[in-house]
């Protein structure tokens, strides 16, 4: 099974599907057969064979619903019982005819839905045909959502999304309205970013892409890094290499009241393997106390982290952070801002500073430049906000979550899934923010001939950040020093591939 790590919008899928269809190649067909085959595979896992299953299949108006129709004819000629719901005035003729003449029935969804939703609750696998790349994104209307409300409140079945969970915003994870959840999509051609992004791409489950031979032009709309992509883009310091040339990283962060940022957000850096790690501010005593490792005091520097654990009130930190601000920026070095410091952001940087918002910090950095979002209006688009506050700052954007995404330079956009939810922790952004920092400070002249870089450390960041979660406890409480400790072990391990 091909794991998915690039994904390509709507429209770049249809235009790759063209010449294809042009040469008469059967995409259908293909897919239908497919889809039949990974349907069949999941009733002999669920049920231990495949004649005599129940699967219903509903039925939208376009093409999604006639490879569901399809499937559903392949598997009702293996003696699968098939009943296929039609959810819209309108269904694939060739696909619907199909699946009578081998066996399966149809029926028209009308109010009230409450028999077909019976129907389908009972089903061995429900597959999911109503909409596909022709989605509007707006949820599933009108009977067919109602239905799907209705298998909801029933039990869901096992469900198989055909190429998306219907009704998702394909090309953004957009998750409005009705989306009935899948455990498995089967995806054609090539995988929508739907599948990789947050909100939606929870309700695909596992994803199985199959191929078509389309190849789509152009770069993928939304990438995801996974461990084999990290040694061509981490710092691996060459045989001659010394602590200057390695990247020194200034830190600005904690206070005396907060010192466990500070802490932290060294301790992470000092793990990453950065040649050298400059404190500045309060904590400095605490901050050599747990890390010899670190100089406190001015230096040169090749990037900085401004802002864990750096209050409001915090007058001295805030001074050193704007004062960098207008300063070390213009200088090409680069910079990860972090918590206090997001507020403090000039009006415009380059890529080569990155912010490291969550939810609600980007909410605040988004209506500080005039756009009307809160937390939730973040979470429900994640990647239509990072990218407007690309946009309006310049900066590279990564915008923690449960899936955290990235956008920089040259439309780059990546979707991490690798940390566990027992992540969601004080003091793991500050990990986060030194282990990035670190990165940053190891290959700044790199992000400066390529300004998308910024982004791809970024999600590499994210990427060892939570496989160092796992490490440190697969399957229980992670406190952020342990995941801070996990990085070296966790970083030696993604190098060797
Ligand atoms: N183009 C091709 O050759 C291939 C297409 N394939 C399948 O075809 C699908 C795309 O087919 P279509 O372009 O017909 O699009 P869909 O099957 O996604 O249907 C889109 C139609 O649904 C309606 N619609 C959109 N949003 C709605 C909403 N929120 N509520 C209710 N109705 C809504 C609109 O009338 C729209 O025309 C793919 O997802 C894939 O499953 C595959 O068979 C592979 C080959
Ligand atoms: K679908």
């Amino acid at each position: 099974m091909r794991v998915v790590l690039q994904t390509w919008t709507s429209a770049q899928v249809r235009a790759a599907e063209q010449p294809l269809l042009a040469a008469g190649v059967p995409l259908m067909e293909r897919a239908a057969f497919a889809l039949h085959v990974h349907t069949a595979a999941a009733l002999r896992e669920l049920r231990g064979g495949v004649a005599g299953a129940r699967v219903v299949v509903l039925v939208g108006p376009g093409n999604n619903g006639g490879d569901a129709l399809y499937a559903g004819a392949l598997l009702a000629r293996r003696g699968v019982a098939v009943h296929a719901v039609l959810t819209a005035t309108r269904a694939h003729e060739a696909g619907l005819a199909a699946l009578l003449r081998a066996g399966g029935r149809a029926v028209q969804l009308a109010e009230p839905v409450d028999e077909v939703a019976a129907l389908a609750a009972g089903a061995d696998v429900v597959l999911d045909g109503v909409l596909g790349i022709g989605a509007d994104g707006s949820g599933l209307r009108g009977v067919s959502g109602a239905l799907v409300d209705a298998i909801v409140a029933r039990g869901r079945p096992y469900v198989v999304a055909v190429d998306l969970p219907s009704g998702l915003g394909v090309d953004d994870g957009r998750r409005d309205g009705v989306v009935l959840d899948a455990d498995l999509t089967v995806t054609f051609g090539a995988a929508k970013p739907c599948l990789l992004l947050p909100p939606g791409a929870r309700a695909a489950g596992r994803v199985v892409l199959v191929d078509l031979g389309l190849d789509p032009a152009g770069a993928p709309e939304v990438v995801r890094l996974d461990p084999s992509d990290v040694a061509a883009l981490w710092p691996v310091p060459a045989p001659d290499a010394h602590k200057y040339t390695r990247g020194v990283l200034g830190v600005v962060a904690g206070s005396r009241a907060y010192q466990g940022a500070a802490v932290l957000t060294t301790g992470a850096a000092v793990r990453a393997g950065v040649g050298m790690v400059r404190y500045l501010g309060d904590a400095g005593d605490a901050v050599v106390a747990a890390h010899p490792e670190v100089v406190v005091g001015h230096g040169r520097v090749q990037a900085w982290v401004f802002g864990p654990g750096v209050s409001p009130d915090d007058a001295g930190q805030r001074r050193r952070i704007e004062y960098a601000f207008e300063h070390v920026l213009e200088r090409g070095e680069a910079a990860v801002v972090d918590a206090g410091a997001l507020e403090l952001l000039p009006p415009h940087v380059g890529p080569h500073a990155v912010l490291t918002p969550h939810a609600g910090e980007l909410a605040r950095v988004l209506t500080l430049r005039g756009e009307q979002v809160d937390r939730a209006g973040v979470e429900a688009e994640p990647l239509r906000w990072a990218r407007r506050a690309h946009e309006l700052t310049g900066a590279t954007v990564l915008l923690k979550g449960p899936v955290t995404v990235v956008a920089g330079a040259h439309g780059a956009v990546y979707a991490q899934a690798d940390a566990p939810a027992w992540l969601s922790t004080a003091g793991a952004g500050d990990v986060l923010a030194g282990l990035l920092g670190a990165l940053l400070a190891g290959r700044v002249d790199d992000v400066h001939d390529d300004p998308s870089l910024a982004a791809a450390l970024a999600a590499t960041a994210a990427l060892v950040h939570g496989r160092a979660a796992h490490r440190a406890n697969p399957d229980g409480p992670i406190s952020a020093r342990a995941v801070a400790d996990a990085l070296p072990g966790t970083i030696a391990e993604v190098l060797a591939g």
